[in-house]
């Protein structure tokens, strides 16, 4: 039609992500292989669950990523280095939450996406280690950290994010098992949490596993209360179930209700206590940005798309959007940028939801301030100081980095076959879990 924007072709941004994608990954196998970190500055390694005992992290968040892109000849390299070297009785405390979302999680991609059997005996090798957290609580909801060598289980003061985000991965080792256990554990877990909400519908963030008592009042969409709201609906959406989508609507519509604040036409998300409503902080976490796709992909469009407007206005303003900002005064509240792929998230969820170019260039922004800003001598960096000019790195590279922005923009600029574009599911750590056309 005239006048309607020329689609841009984007398949050359989709080559400039796959080729910076396999460049950082030659060096991870040359200078890192096994280790869950490169230090992307020095080219060393770095553990991240246990101080001296790396797992090979990077390496399983990134296998799904490689699959994606056509990299066969690395998947089959990363698969390898898996049934040579991957165990999980480690005589430490794990932390239950970022092992699901991580391991399980990346596991069960990487069986979704090779049919791999041993990688689906290895994430339900570690799901069935993480099951005492659930087992030996006495309500249900799972302590932070467990033994995975022991089965000892720690650290009951813990938060709604860590005590219900499993509802996918458990829910799809269930489906692909037949063992109801997994699926029946996230849930209840999740129940317990919801059954809790306070008068005005909104739930605090921090509460206690053993008491089951709330341990604070404020209300958040950021972290700990993100993936708790985020698992309600994918419960739905992956497993049909009634019950959780439900709870996730009267959740919504109370946040909607109580949490929702307009600056000029832009929609922000302030702290407020969960019982008064009381705004308490204007803090805007970027982690919160991965809420404009979740009410995107609920039937709350309008709504997606204006608070991903307003993180769009933080881009603008920053370049890279600061770990937070002061929503009331658009000042950084915390410089830093740990590589955080919440903006493309919602970039990628809004354009499947609405199909509206805007999505595309706004995750194109990300992407080319992200290689400007991060690059580094043998991988990408962490920002200290989005303000600095240059930016000042950090010698340290997320394993969410290898498993999530840069498979959102390859999802948003390549058209890969290998994706269902219409029927597929990314889980909040971009494990693919539903969707790949082997
Ligand atoms: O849900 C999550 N929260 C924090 C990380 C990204 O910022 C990542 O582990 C995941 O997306
Ligand atoms: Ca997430």
């Amino acid at each position: 039609a005239s006048g309607a924007p020329a689609r841009r072709n984007w398949k050359p941004v989709a080559e400039a992500v796959r080729r910076e994608f396999l460049w950082a990954w030659q060096h991870y196998v040359e200078r890192a292989m096994g280790a869950d970190h490169i230090k992307p500055i020095s080219g060393g390694r770095e553990d991240f669950f246990v101080e001296g005992h790396s797992i090979g992290l990077s390496l399983v968040e990134a296998i799904d990523t490689l699959w994606l892109m056509e990299a066969d000849s690395e998947v089959e390299r990363a698969v390898q280095w898996i049934k040579g070297n991957l165990r999980f009785d480690v005589d430490a405390p794990f932390q239950v939450f970022e092992t699901n979302i991580r391991m399980v999680g990346g596991l069960a991609a990487a069986y979704h996406c090779t049919g791999e059997q041993r990688l689906l005996e290895l994430a339900v090798d570690v799901a069935d280690r993480l099951l005492p957290a659930f087992t030996e609580s006495p309500t249900g909801l799972p302590y932070r950290y467990v033994n995975l060598a022991t089965g000892a289980v720690s650290r009951p003061e813990t938060n709604i994010v860590e005590v219900g985000t499993y509802i996918a991965e458990f829910g799809i080792l269930s489906e692909w098992t037949g063992d109801r256990r997994y699926f029946d554990l996230a849930k209840q877990a999740m129940r317990v949490v919801y059954d809790k909400r306070t008068e005005l519908g909104l739930l605090p963030h921090d509460i206690h596993a053993e008491s089951g008592e709330w341990r604070n009042r404020q209300a958040t969409v950021g972290p700990p209360g993100d993936s708790y709201y985020e698992y309600l609906w994918d419960g739905y959406a992956l497993f049909g179930d009634e019950e959780l989508r439900q709870w996730y609507d009267a959740l919504t519509d109370a946040i909607l209700a109580h949490q929702a604040e307009r600056h000029q036409n832009m929609l922000w998300f302030p702290q407020v206590d969960a019982f008064t409503g009381e705004v308490l902080s204007h803090e805007q976490s970027v982690l919160a940005a991965f809420y404009a796709g979740l009410l995107g992909e609920s039937g709350r469009v309008a709504e997606g798309r204006a608070y991903h407007d307003a993180f769009n206005t933080v881009q603008d303003e920053f370049g890279v959007i600061p770990t937070s900002v002061d929503c009331s005064t658009m000042s950084a509240s915390d410089r830093s940028n740990a590589l955080r792929p919440e903006f493309a998230d919602s970039a990628l969820v809004l354009w499947l939801e609405t199909g509206d170019e805007i999505f595309r260039e706004r995750a194109n922004v990300h992407f080319d301030h992200m290689v400007k800003t991060s690059k580094a001598k043998y991988g990408f960096a962490a920002l200290a100081d989005v303000t600095a000019k240059p930016p000042s790195q950090e010698d340290t590279c997320p394993g969410y980095w290898w498993s999530e922005q840069m498979k959102y923009y390859w999802l948003l600029f390549s058209d890969t076959p290998r994706f269902d574009y219409r029927n597929n599911y990314l889980s909040t750590e971009a494990n693919l879990l539903r969707g790949a056309r082997r």
